[in-house]
């Protein structure tokens, strides 16, 4: 479904397990501030909200988008139990987006694969900026709401 039909911040809060004692990673995209900052703090507020503790939450930023790839694999060797990878990527003249939009989807799925701590996609992918607005606390909700609601469920699986 997409996401014009599917608020990214609509869920059933009950159903997701207490957060207390587990620890989270976030590794923020520093291109396109406007929109990465909105997603952090979706992120932030929601684990916060199910009960992780602040120094529970480890932030690093990094440069761009393709830049996540190494901070998220450096953030897994640290002592967390989920991490969320946070970008912004939108569409420019040329084919960058592409390769970029590939490289870090492909990566990041290469660090789940690979490490035993897993690893969320919170990068949008945009053909404008204000696509990107509308979904990091805009008229479509906030991925980064999504992804910490992603990350929890992902920490609970991890200790089965
Ligand atoms: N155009 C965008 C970029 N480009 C930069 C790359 O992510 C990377 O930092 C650079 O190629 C050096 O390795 N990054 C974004 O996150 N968003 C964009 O729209
Ligand atoms: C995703 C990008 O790297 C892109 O925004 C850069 O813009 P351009 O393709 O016009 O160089």
């Amino acid at each position: 479904m997409a996401t014009i039909n599917n608020n990214l911040s609509e869920y059933d809060k009950a159903s997701i397990p207490n957060a207390k004692d587990f620890r989270f990673g976030i590794v923020v995209s520093e291109w396109n501030d406007n929109i990465t900052e909105g997603l952090y703090k979706g992120a932030y507020e929601t684990l916060v909200e199910h009960n992780v503790l602040p120094e529970n939450i480890t932030r690093w930023d990094v440069p761009g988008s393709f830049e996540l790839i190494y901070g998220c694999k450096k953030m897994q060797q640290k002592n967390v139990d989920a991490v969320i990878a946070i970008g912004s990527v939108i569409q420019g003249e040329t084919k960058h987006f592409d390769f970029v939009c590939e490289g870090v989807s492909q990566g990041i799925k290469d660090l789940n694969v690979l490490h035993d701590i897993p690893v969320i996609f919170c990068v949008l992918t945009d053909n404008t900026e204000q696509q990107g607005i509308e979904r990091s606390g805009g008229i479509h909700g906030n991925k980064g709401t999504e992804a910490a609601v992603a990350a929890i469920k992902m920490a609970v699986l991890n200790k089965k």
